[in-house]
């Protein structure tokens, strides 16, 4: 026997060369030899033998799945890969090179399991034909829910249709649009041209996102409570609500990155972030309380006195209004609608607005056509025509009629969309447009950076910076919103991208009327890793006053 069995480890054993007299050793010797020779085998060698085994069968998976399939860890390891550079970047070459869409398969241990996908067709199968197939559901809820409540954000079905249309009829109304246009307008040339002029007499460089995080931060906090938290002053102060926000919606995200368990126990102990969550929520609710409480004793006021009401802040529409029931809604929800219209409409602008500077900064030549077109506009006012340039205070109608550099922004919101990603959940079993199976339950991630990457929708020059590509005989030309998601689309699209619009197209035009903005040399830009697309190292400037010599040259060729 000791011919057919070898003890060397690598040896294989062939049954059938056993005689039938061998049976005994077959059964019982041959075990216990077969044991005797593992223990022979080292350890280590087993383990090198079985991770090769692994890893090649892992990543074999590749070619199909777009990456490495690991046992237990499923795809994790390649994400935190991704997590370590350029997220977006990593997602959309794995979008390209499956087609637009695979399947990210989590760790067992984790709710991380979705469908990702930047296929138009997909988008609008899911944002329009098939809508109510997929809403925010039930993962995002419970993830967002102590921040957001039940707000326009976070709800669905009655609840979202309720606020949806209301806001959007406030939002469509005369009194809105002069309450936003002239919060703005105050907040543009009181505070922000102000604050650019200071560091161009100290000559010291600007954090230009944060001026503009400040600037729309006071915006949406007039349009949803009617008072501005005064974040957007000279010395820059810290803001506590303003600051509790940002840390809560910090807080937050990183819930959607960390196992639903893990957080959710630390939220029952008040540990470690989930503690730091919970004060900030308590510091925006405070606030929110603070504003509702006043503003319900100022129209008691306003009633007793027989005054008509004066405000059309968003507090102040649906303090008017009732429920189902007939009642007023609650303290509670009135501050869930305020929260959510801030989170909307807070960061969005202000980072698209970065995005576009740094863009500029790169792209003298779209700079200068902004410039032309301004001052085209603007070449028939009587200031103008008297040389009194710096008094130009853009109007509406003016703005309107900027196509060119609203071209511009949306070019830089299709490179760099403020929302980069975002998420749906499958109600009942369905299929893509693109033959991808759907199973209830699965979440469904889009990616909408990588669709303005996408060279079947762009064409193969995708990746520059062009306002021309939407522009026909100069006038802007619309796109589809399931090529161009940056808005969202279909019944959730984005309520505030007309505001959106004017506001990124008045400061924009405002702050190039009167200077170059030129970002610091070697000042590192990347996207940090969170809902909104901020700069990860913000945008650091320097301001440079205009040449009136520029705009004259500008003037005259009109
Ligand atoms: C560049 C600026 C903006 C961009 C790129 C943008 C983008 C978006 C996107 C992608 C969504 C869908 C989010 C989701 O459902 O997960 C959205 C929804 C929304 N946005 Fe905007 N937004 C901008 C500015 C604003 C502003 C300034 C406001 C308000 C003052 C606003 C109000 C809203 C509201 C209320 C929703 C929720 C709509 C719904 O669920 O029915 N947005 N926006």
């Amino acid at each position: 026997m000791q011919s057919h069995i070898s003890n060397h480890p690598n040896t294989m054993i062939d049954p059938s060369n056993l005689s039938s007299d061998d049976d005994e050793l077959a059964t019982g010797n041959f075990v216990s030899r077969q044991l005797f020779s593992l223990q022979h085998i080292p350890i280590i060698e087993l383990f090198i033998a079985l991770f090769v085994f692994i890893a090649i069968h892992s990543l074999r998976q590749k070619k199909h799945h777009g990456l490495p399939i690991w046992p237990v860890l499923g795809m994790l390891p390649s994400l935190v890969g991704g997590l370590r550079g350029n997220m977006y970047e990593w997602m959309s070459d794995i979008l390209n090179n499956q087609n637009g869409t695979f399947r990210f398969k989590g760790p067992s241990f984790s709710s991380l399991d979705s469908i990702i996908t930047s296929d138009p067709r997909n988008l609008e199968h899911l944002l329009k034909t098939k809508f109510p197939n997929f809403p925010k559901g039930p993962f995002f809820r419970d993830t967002v829910h102590d921040l957001l409540g039940n707000g326009i954000f976070n709800a669905d079905d009655a609840t979202w249709q309720q606020q949806r249309k209301t806001a959007s009829i406030e939002f469509h109304s005369a009194k809105f649009r002069q309450l936003t246009t002239e919060s703005l307008l105050e907040l543009v040339h009181s505070r922000l041209l102000p604050i650019l002029e200071n560091s161009i007499k100290q000559s010291l460089p600007i954090d230009l996102q944060d001026i503009l995080l400040r600037l729309t931060f006071d915006n949406v906090c007039m349009i949803a409570f009617g008072v501005h938290p005064g974040c957007l002053s000279l010395n820059l102060p810290e803001i506590p609500f303003a600051k509790a926000f940002e840390d809560a919606t910090e807080a937050t995200m990183l819930r959607f990155v960390t196992p639903m368990y893990i957080w959710k126990i630390m939220r029952y102990f008040n540990l470690g972030i989930e503690r730091k969550l919970k004060h900030s929520i308590n510091v925006v609710d405070e606030f929110a309380e603070d504003v509702i409480r006043t503003r319900k004793e100022e129209l008691s006021l306003q009633c007793n006195n027989n005054m008509s009401k004066q405000r059309s802040d968003l507090l102040t529409v649906f303090m008017g209004l009732k429920d189902e029931a007939g009642q007023p809604f609650s303290d509670k929800f009135l501050r869930d609608i305020c929260v959510n219209f801030i989170l909307a409409g807070r960061d969005t602008s202000s980072v698209a607005l970065s995005w576009f500077f740094w863009l500029l900064h790169h792209n003298p030549r779209v700079e200068e056509r902004i410039l032309e077109e301004i001052c085209g506009i603007v070449s028939e006012r009587e200031e103008v025509k008297k040389g009194e340039y710096q008094s130009v205070i853009f109007r509406p109608e003016e703005i309107k009629k900027m196509d060119y550099l609203h071209a511009a922004v949306s070019d830089a919101l299709r490179l760099y969309p403020s929302v980069p990603v975002d998420h749906k959940e499958v109600v009942e079993d369905d299929i893509f447009p693109d033959g991808t199976v759907l199973k209830k339950g699965t979440k469904v991630i889009y990616v909408i950076y990588a669709m303005g990457r996408m060279e079947g929708i762009w064409g193969k020059d995708c990746r520059e910076f062009k306002p021309e590509r939407w522009l026909r005989d100069g006038r802007f030309m619309n796109e589809s919103a399931y090529n161009f998601t940056a808005f969202n689309g279909g019944p959730r699209l984005c309520l505030g991208k007309d505001f959106a619009y004017y506001q990124m197209k008045f400061v924009a035009a405002s702050v190039i009327y009167r200077y170059h903005v030129k970002v610091v040399e070697n000042h590192p830009v990347a996207p940090k890793l969170a809902l909104t697309m901020y700069m990860k190292h913000g945008l650091k400037v320097n301001l440079y006053r205009r040449d009136e010599s520029e705009i004259q040259k500008y003037l005259n060729t009109n």
